[in-house]
């Protein structure tokens, strides 16, 4: 739940930042708005070094702005942070566990460290799926279970808002799998996830929102489907292509070497042709996933350049 008038968990406003170095000017982070709404998985999206990382440090105090403005939970931040931070979970670096101890007994002392009740650890360990697995040493665990048990850590504040910063980096499929299944669950039990991310498949099958950011700037935001669905291809099957393809043309439309045309106008298209007696056989709407449009939306973002 949040506080926010505007209903969002996260916003930001003209949120900048700037790293001064011997080489010059870097902008890591431009003119930012981002709003986060309440509930659900929301991806935050953009190549190496676009300025996902900066942005989660900022909005949890751990690096300073150089303009602009956020809020968490309707409270500005950094100033407020102390009042709201405890409904924030956030895993941004590799947590540092105990190797020799069980999962269960690292949770266990780092609940007490933070006055947590002790019956949290069960149900962080459940809701991460390491039930089975807690009592076994953390050093026996694969990178998926560490990366699960640092969730669960987080869990154990029983936070509203959960801000995950690649929580899939180095892992293979199946621990890819996992760590989706884990973030799937706790959106769908109404914790907010913010959800940096740039592998693309998986966050279009866990985010029901996302942002896409590259070289610092907000390129687009909105639900999921929207965003795949900003651009909607029709494949034509017609009997005649060759022909099909000159009306196309002469009414306007591009048509690709497979016979896709790329419109928000699927009536002026079968119009077009039925007007030169060409009959439709097919014409499917063909959806671009997420992959495609992030890679259309971030072309050339993939090298931070100095500013
Ligand atoms: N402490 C720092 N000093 C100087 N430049 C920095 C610092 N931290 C980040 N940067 C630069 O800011 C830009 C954004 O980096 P950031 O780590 O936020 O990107 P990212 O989107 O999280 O990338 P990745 O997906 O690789 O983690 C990069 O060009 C990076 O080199």
């Amino acid at each position: 739940m949040t506080d926010s008038p505007g209903g969002y968990v996260i916003e930001t406003s003209g949120l900048r930042k700037e790293f001064r170095s011997r080489r010059g000017l870097r902008v890591a982070v431009a003119d930012l708005d981002l709003a986060v709404p309440a509930g659900g998985v929301h991806g935050f999206l953009g190549p190496n070094g676009s300025g996902k990382t900066t942005t989660i440090r900022m909005l949890l105090g751990l690096a300073r702005a150089t303009a602009g403005t956020m809020r968490l939970f309707g409270e500005p931040v950094p100033n407020r942070l102390p009042a709201v931070i405890g409904r924030v979970g956030a895993v941004v670096e590799s947590p540092k566990f105990s190797p020799h101890f069980s999962g269960r007994q690292n949770l266990t002392l780092l609940a007490r460290s933070i006055g947590a009740p002790a019956s949290r650890v069960d149900a962080a360990v459940d809701t991460v799926g390491l039930t089975g697995r807690d009592r076994d040493r953390y050093k026996s665990y694969s990178l998926g279970m560490k990366q699960r048990l640092a969730i669960a850590a987080t869990l154990l504040k029983d936070p509203s808002l959960l801000i995950l910063d690649e929580p899939t980096n180095g892992l293979d499929p199946a621990g890819i799998r996992e760590i989706r299944d884990t973030i799937r669950g706790l959106g769908e039990a109404g914790v907010t996830v913010l959800l940096s991310s740039h592998i693309l498949a998986e966050v279009q099958q866990v985010c029901t929102s996302a942002t896409i950011i590259g070289q610092g700037r907000m390129l687009a935001s909105g639900r999921v489907d929207e965003l795949v669905g900003a651009s909607t291809a029709y494949r034509v099957g017609v009997p005649d292509p060759v022909a099909a393809r000159r009306v196309l043309a002469e009414a306007g439309f591009t048509v690709s070497a497979e016979m896709l045309v790329e419109t928000d106008r699927p009536a002026d298209l079968t119009q077009a042709l039925g007007a030169a007696g060409i009959w439709l056989n097919e014409l499917t709407p063909v959806r671009r996933d997420l992959e495609a449009v992030f890679l259309e939306l971030t072309a050339g973002t993939e090298l931070g350049g100095d500013a």
